[in-house]
């Protein structure tokens, strides 16, 4: 899974300073699991996530968790199936001198040009994150959040709702894989058929 089109967590970096307490409201993701998630088999795509009660949108889902790898170690893995590349391209220099000025932190690096990609590998552990699916058409979304260190290269990446869901409707986010994207060792295109049923399913992951 790649991060390119998430954004950072803004109104959480603001939270960076270590001025609000936990009660804050920007801490959401903070807190861990609160929502009732049930593993399911699916029809056409292994494993999947629900939830057993009505989620709003907006809400916190789950973080995905596993570990991390810089992404030249993560090539090597043989296991893909469960890579989320946290991507390096997302980094808004702009916008976080902006916020370096009102929060008062610094980043570690100081060029986006500079940053090497880090990968989360939930295939040997994680937590229930690594058995959401992708679809073409998502009810959820992957965001990049700080807040136990200032590291831009490895945020955790937080799970939230887009649309209120109703109880045991499949939960999905778009893995942002560009068709052609992936390379086998040999450097051949790697396919992987899309299944998730949307009507817009442009018909691969990758
Ligand atoms: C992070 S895992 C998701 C959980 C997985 N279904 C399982 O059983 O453990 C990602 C893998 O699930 C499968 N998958 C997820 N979404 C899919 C989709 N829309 N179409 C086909 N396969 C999908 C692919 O094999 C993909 O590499």
């Amino acid at each position: 899974m790649s991060s390119d089109g998430r954004r950072w967590g803004l109104s959480e970096k603001l939270c960076l300073s270590g001025r609000c307490p936990p009660t804050c409201h920007n801490r959401v993701s903070q807190h861990g699991v609160k929502i009732p998630l049930e593993i399911f088999k699916t029809g056409k795509t292994g494993w999947g996530v629900r939830s057993l009660s009505s989620i709003s949108s907006g809400s916190f889902i789950c973080e995905y968790s596993g570990e991390l790898l810089e992404d030249k170690e993560a090539e090597k893995r043989q296991n893909d199936e469960y890579l989320f590349d946290i991507g390096s391209n997302y980094h808004d220099e702009e916008l976080w001198e902006g916020l370096k000025s009102v929060v008062g932190v610094q980043s570690t690096t100081s060029s986006s040009k500079t940053m090497d990609g880090f990968t989360i590998d939930a295939a040997e552990c994680g937590n229930v994150g690594r058995f959401i699916n992708h679809s073409c058409s998502p009810n959820l979304y992957a965001q990049n959040v700080l807040w136990d260190h200032d590291d831009m290269r490895m945020p955790h990446v937080m799970l939230f709702a887009v649309e209120n869901i109703p109880p045991l409707q499949e939960l999905t986010y778009h893995y942002n894989y560009t068709v052609g994207q992936v390379l086998d060792e040999n450097g051949k295109e790697k396919v992987k058929h899309c299944y998730c049923g949307a009507s817009d399913c442009c018909g691969r992951l990758y």
